[in-house]
């Protein structure tokens, strides 16, 4: 790996917050017509996430033909996409809304088509409005399953926003707001 990405000395450790969902249960999605966690959009990637231990969440992708970038695997944008989705679903522990600030990712092997992915992603810490994230990726079902071998991470910085952020483009959105947290806050 290749990163510069470092943590700052005055981080600090969040505790989740009361209502963010019980290791191993289903995350709700922010928004309903979101790209990449959404139920309501079909061209999305209908990721699903659960809580984990603490601040990590893990979640799933299934690698579908159409995310080919080079022939047979996935294209790194759509890696990208799902790690950004990811680490910003492990900021729900937080129970306010980000963006994304910053993000890098490392591609670390070729992830074929019909691969099911598996992140998992977690908040580092917080300074002021940032939120430092980190994750890995794994391939647990397909042709060229190991859940031992990392096959891409990601490191992304997050900022918390109030409601003001999304009024500004509040009449570009494409449906209602169904969730009671995230970045549904529009
Ligand atoms: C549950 C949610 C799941 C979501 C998954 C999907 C997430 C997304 O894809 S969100 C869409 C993509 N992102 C965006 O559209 C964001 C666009 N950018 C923006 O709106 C703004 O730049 C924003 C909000 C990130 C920061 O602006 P603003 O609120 O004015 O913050 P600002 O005062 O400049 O900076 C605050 C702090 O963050 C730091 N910072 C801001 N941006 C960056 C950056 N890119 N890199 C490093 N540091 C940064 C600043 O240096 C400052 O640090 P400090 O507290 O030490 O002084």
């Amino acid at each position: 790996m290749s990163s510069t990405w470092t943590l700052p000395d005055d981080l600090t450790v969040p505790e989740p917050v009361e209502f963010f969902p019980a290791a191993g249960e289903k995350l709700p999605q922010h928004w309903s017509k979101c790209f990449g966690c959404g139920d309501d959009q079909p061209a999305g990637m209908a990721m699903s996430f659960r809580a984990g231990n603490g601040l990590e969440v893990t979640g799933r992708l299934e690698v579908a033909k159409k995310y080919q970038g080079g022939p047979g695997v996935i294209h790194g944008g759509i890696l990208s996409t799902a790690f950004d989705e990811a680490q910003g679903m492990a900021c729900m522990a937080l129970g306010s809304p980000v963006v994304t600030g910053h993000l890098e990712i490392d591609f670390a092997r070729p992830i074929p088509l019909g691969s099911v992915l598996e992140f998992r992603a977690r908040i580092d810490g917080v300074v002021r409005r940032k939120v430092y994230t980190s994750a890995e990726a794994v391939i647990v079902e397909g042709p060229t399953a190991d859940p031992d071998t990392v096959v891409g991470t990601s490191r992304g910085l997050f900022l918390t926003i109030t409601s003001e952020h999304f009024a500004k483009t509040k009449e570009f959105v494409d449906g209602e707001p169904t969730s009671p947290f995230g970045t549904s806050s529009v």
